[in-house]
């Protein structure tokens, strides 16, 4: 294995060794990095000139916890791989923390996980104000196991330990120092002489040598702990079944002490290495940092120009969170309505967005007024004379949209990017009365726009790569995991997820039972079944985009008319309090017996009867009747070349639809069940059930060849992009 990092160490005039964590970007841990780190401890102890320690990281990161591809390493049962247990007992606990000399961690940027871990073992930690501290192991399907398990809960007390790490989610400096995890916050500047002098402080006992595996001051009693865990225990059960945690590590380190604990917590990260979560979570990890990088579009060398403001066309639900989503990253908003009533509605709903946030704690008063003063509500464009991104979010009509693009092209400035909403229609249409052709583009939310995390980026052949980089760069400043995608009906995450509800409506006209459906599909680790999703777009909008998908590309949607059914009596969905479900007020969904006349009478007219083979089918078939035809179309999306990688449609798949992460998105599970055995089933449920089921040609080739669905190598398909 090439070397990969190193520390970095130098011995202060005064006796400090200043030890310096360097493997860019993010300082990760490599097996390179921790012999290093434990050489250089080694030497500080060694020298009658050191008379403490100060760790450090290099380039404005602490660490980013242990470099993930050793994961890999581990896994392959390579000869160099990284041995959990002596790191975590005989590096960190008898080499570091044991050392006869004090160390100071001076955290200088994000301290997660093992970097997290390695600042633990010092005597005390100083940090700059914007550091972010961390155990997120358990969204890599692991635990801690360089002793966080252990010294985090006698750190910050158990219940905020057990927070921080079931829920991956990193703290600032300013709560860590409440919390005393760290013990000082100074300027960047100081950093490095606060530490160094602390750490001299604590050699010469002007401050308290603390061994943090010996505290017991922060523990909760032991029956007070056992009643914590029983409780966490319970909300992990409910919340999170499929992913392991560490509550029985904890707990052995409290019961028994904590060299029990690290023995216990290096075996089971030792084990879940190994298991299919972790596999597929680091595999997401590293894909969706991959979505950003776009062959033909971000080698170039281009650099994102400056989006200083930003105009909105319409202010309904999905306009008013695009102006929130932007607003929530200090990007100064005009939002256009066609007049005063629908202006002061689309301003209302995002004054309700930031003031659920206010109610939730996420946002102070005075920021919440800081964030509206970025918005300017107008009704005509003279206001758009000087933005520089423009996205468009009105009906789904052609003919509007392309008067719409028309009147940008006008009064917008020459350099401004023209972003469309859509979600289904195509770039080239709405650009059809412009001369802009090039800076055209879509910009596709997903509803809540300010929650969902994902940004579908449509490039037409026309949009110039300039445009897409621009984009990219204002998707990363409001937080989203862009996807960059081809033109087509759909995009990427509405099309493979389009076969989601179809199918599920074929089944239920053949017999099956919508909440077995919905219930199965929660069960595989879905936020939402197919008709409980479809009562939250809405039906009108289901119809909408249903009748897009005949038109441009008949077949490929069922033609069960129970929607159009209930449609027809007010029954439109959760807006109307009912749908597939009923709705008393709350969100809550309520199976509602009545929809059962809707589903006789949606039968009668399909002409079908309920097919028993069927309804005989166990609860793994059902997922893979409904989830086969969402990767027979994901293989046809890559085939087109809409997306650019398989690992983009994982990432399109869990951050637009909500497939469950810990599968590794939907081409990643596909591979993981083998392209054959998917064409066989299909194949078999197309000569029953018809083409719905047909397998594209892609799937064909792969599962004759025996060819992965994930490699595009033999992909000859001309790109949409
Ligand atoms: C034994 C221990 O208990 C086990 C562990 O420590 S497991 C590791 C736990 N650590 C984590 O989960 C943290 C992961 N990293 C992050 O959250 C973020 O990268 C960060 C906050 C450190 C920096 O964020 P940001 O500046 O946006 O950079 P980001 O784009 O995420 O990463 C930059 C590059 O570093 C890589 N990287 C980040 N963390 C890494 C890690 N721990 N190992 C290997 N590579 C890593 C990314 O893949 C990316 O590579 P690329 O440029 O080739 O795509």
């Amino acid at each position: 294995m090439a070397e990969k990092g190193r520390t970095e160490m130098e011995v202060r005039p005064g006796g400090v060794a200043l030890i310096t964590i360097s493997n860019p970007p993010v300082n990760a841990l490599s097996i390179h990095v921790l012999y290093s780190l434990k050489d250089h401890y080694e030497e500080a102890l060694r020298r009658n000139d050191v008379k403490a320690i100060v760790v450090t990281g290099k380039g404005g990161v602490f660490s980013g916890g242990l470099d993930i591809n050793t994961f890999g390493a581990i896994q392959r049962n390579k000869a160099e791989q990284l041995k959990v247990d002596y790191v975590s007992i005989d590096v960190m606990t008898n080499t570091l923390e044991a050392a006869g000399k004090p160390s100071v961690a001076a955290i200088n940027g994000p301290a997660l996980g093992g970097g997290l871990e390695i600042s633990m073992v010092c005597q005390a930690r100083i940090s700059i104000p914007t550091a972010q501290l961390g155990l997120p192991e358990l969204q890599l399907g692991v635990i801690p196991a360089f002793g966080g398990t252990q010294r985090l809960p006698r750190l910050v007390g158990l219940t905020k330990a057990l927070e921080m790490m079931l829920m991956s989610k990193p703290i600032k400096a300013e709560e860590a120092h409440q919390l005393a995890l760290i013990d000082a916050i100074v300027s960047p500047n100081d950093l490095l002489n606060t530490a160094c002098r602390w750490a001299l402080d604590i050699s010469e006992s002007r401050r308290p040598w603390v061994h943090t595996l010996s505290r017991t001051d922060k523990l909760e009693s032991p029956d007070e702990a056992r009643e914590i865990l029983k409780f966490a225990r319970a909300q992990v059960q409910k919340q999170a079944a499929n992913l392991r945690h560490p509550l029985d590590v904890i707990e052995e380190g409290i019961v028994s002490g904590p060299q029990a604990g690290l023995r216990k917590e290096a075996i089971a990260f030792q084990d879940l290495v190994f298991s299919d979560t972790c596999k597929s979570l680091v595999h997401v990890f590293f894909s969706q940092r991959a979505t950003s990088k776009v062959p033909g579009i971000t080698d170039l060398g281009l650099m994102p120009r400056k989006v200083s403001k930003v105009a909105i066309v319409g202010g309904g639900l999905m306009g008013s969170g695009i102006a929130t989503a932007l607003m929530l990253s200090n990007y100064p908003v005009v939002l256009k309505e066609v007049n005063d009533k629908f202006l002061d509605a689309g301003i209302d709903r995002i004054k309700a967005n930031l003031q659920s946030r206010v109610r939730k704690g996420k946002m102070t008063k005075e920021i919440y007024e800081k964030t509206l003063s970025l918005l300017t509500g107008v009704v005509d464009y003279e206001r758009f004379k000087d933005v520089d991104l423009v996205i468009e979010e009105i009906v789904e009509n052609v003919k509007v949209k392309q008067q719409v693009f028309a009147d940008l092209e006008r009064y917008c400035p020459s350099h401004c990017v023209l972003a469309t909403n859509t979600s289904t229609i195509d770039l080239d249409l709405i650009g059809e009365k412009t001369n802009s052709q090039d800076r055209i583009a879509g910009a596709h939310f997903f509803s809540p726009a300010h929650v969902m995390p994902l940004l579908e980026i449509v490039r037409s052949n026309h949009t110039s790569p300039q445009v897409v980089v621009d984009l990219l760069d204002v998707g990363k400043k409001i937080k989203k995991t862009p996807v960059v995608v081809g033109n087509c009906t759909g995009f990427a995450v509405n099309r493979m997820f389009s076969p989601y509800t179809s199918i599920a409506l074929l089944l239920v006209d053949r017999g099956m039972d919508v909440y077995k459906i919905d219930q199965v599909c929660t069960e595989f680790g879905m936020p939402m079944g197919p008709f409980r999703l479809l009562d939250l777009v809405g039906f009108g909008v289901a119809l909408a985009s249903g009748m897009q998908y005949l038109e441009n590309s008949p077949g490929s949607v069922d033609k069960s008319m129970l929607i159009p059914l209930m449609f027809e009596d007010k029954r439109t969905g959760e807006a109307s309090q009912k749908g597939f479900y009923k709705y008393e007020g709350n969100r809550k969904a309520i199976p509602d017996p009545d929809i059962f006349k809707y589903v006789e009478k949606s039968r009668r007219m399909a002409g079908t009867v309920p097919d028993l083979e069927l309804l005989k089918l166990d609860d793994k078939e059902i997922v893979e009747m409904v989830f086969f035809p969402v990767i027979n179309e994901a293989c046809q999306v890559l085939s087109e070349g809409i997306a650019n990688k398989a690992s983009d449609l994982d990432i399109a798949s869990i951050f637009g639809m909500g497939f469950p992460p810990y599968r590794g998105g939907i081409v990643y599970w596909a591979d993981s069940i083998g392209a054959k055995r998917i064409h066989a089933r299909l194949s078999e449920w197309e000569m029953k059930h018809g083409q719905l089921f047909r397998p594209c040609s892609y799937l064909s080739e792969r599962a004759a060849e025996g060819v992965p669905l994930s490699s595009t190598a033999k992909n000859n398909a001309k790109a949409r992009m």
